[in-house]
């Protein structure tokens, strides 16, 4: 019987959320303190964790099957692994910043000049596409503070709040690429270990959707029904259940959080009227 072997960062930015992501999908990860490799009760699945920057090449190696890693680690170390879905949390910027005294936005203000980073691929590529040559000093933390101790003229690191450029006096001027945390897999897997990847897709699938979808309820008069269902983009059609109050209905349906907030105005003119909005758990298609 196969064991799908999936990477999990040790600590940081991915951990929380990558375990919490494996608990939604209903697998129980046993947590043994400082134990490096842990198995799965319920799952055909072992959960080792690591250190982000070392996923990539255990990916590539087969030593690990799938992981949650950053997406922009993947683009840095350029290893041949394939990425299988994103995961929606962890977003960030990789970007150039320059100290805040500094009023130039364009991009040939780093021609000849020393950019700190901790991404010396991701940088090369786009300043190579870009005809800007600079000198790249490789650090690997702490780089929002190479300018002020005079090791560079700017920065090419994450962004996220902001805060860590606000508070080192400096400034971003170009996002060279947005990155969240993905499932990645080998590209060595056998037939049975896809399987159990398909399994587990299928869950993060239904998990993921449903954190982008609520469930929405509201009374509509029986004649306004029509009106108020062409506003919601419904899975199928709306449910539709008679209130005791005559030539009124409960209507129910799903709606996506990002359009929740067009459209509620439309369905009050509409006619509907106490409207609930949901969380859902889970949601198979
Ligand atoms: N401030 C941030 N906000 C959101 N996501 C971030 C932020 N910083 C990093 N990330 C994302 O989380 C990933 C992990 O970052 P983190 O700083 O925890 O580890 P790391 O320094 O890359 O690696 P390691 O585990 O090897 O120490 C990054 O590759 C990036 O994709
Ligand atoms: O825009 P912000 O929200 O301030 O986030 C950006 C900071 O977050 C990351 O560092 P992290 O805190 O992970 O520390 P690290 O350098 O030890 O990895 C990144 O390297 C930036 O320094
Ligand atoms: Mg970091």
């Amino acid at each position: 019987m196969s064991i799908l072997k999936i990477a999990i960062q040790k600590s940081g930015r991915l951990h929380e959320d990558s375990l919490k992501l494996l608990k939604d999908c209903g697998i129980k990860v046993e947590n043994g303190k400082d134990q490096l490799k842990v198995s799965v009760p319920n799952f055909p699945m072992e959960v080792l964790y690591l250190r982000n920057s070392d996923i990539p090449q255990y990916l590539e190696d087969g030593v690990v099957d799938i992981a949650i890693v950053g997406e922009n680690l993947l683009i840095e170390k350029q290893k041949k692994v394939a990425v299988v879905s994103k995961l929606g949390f962890s977003k960030c910027n990789v970007s150039l910043a320059v100290p805040k005294e500094v009023d130039d936005n364009s991009l040939s203000y780093f021609e000849g000049k020393k950019i700190a980073t901790s991404y010396p691929n991701t940088l090369n590529t786009f300043l190579k596409a870009n005809n800007i040559s600079s000198e790249i000093h490789v650090i690997s933390g702490s780089v929002e503070i190479a300018p002020n101790i005079g090791l560079a003229d700017g920065i090419c690191d994450i962004v996220s709040s902001g805060s860590t450029l606000f508070k080192n006096g400096l400034r971003e001027t170009q996002v060279i690429l947005q990155s969240q945390a993905v499932l990645a897999q080998s590209l060595l897997l056998s037939s049975e270990k896809q399987q159990i990847l398909d399994k587990l897709v299928f869950r993060m699938e239904a998990v993921l959707r449903a954190k982008n979808t609520k469930y929405i309820l509201m009374n509509v008069p029986n004649d306004k029904i029509a009106e108020v269902s062409a506003i919601l983009p419904v899975l199928k059609s709306p449910t539709l259940l008679p209130l005791a109050q005559e030539g009124w209905s409960s209507l129910h349906s799903v709606i996506d959080d990002s359009t929740f907030w067009n459209v509620i105005d439309e369905l009050k003119d509409a006619g509907a009227e106490g409207i609930l909005i949901v969380p859902i758990d889970k949601m198979v298609l």
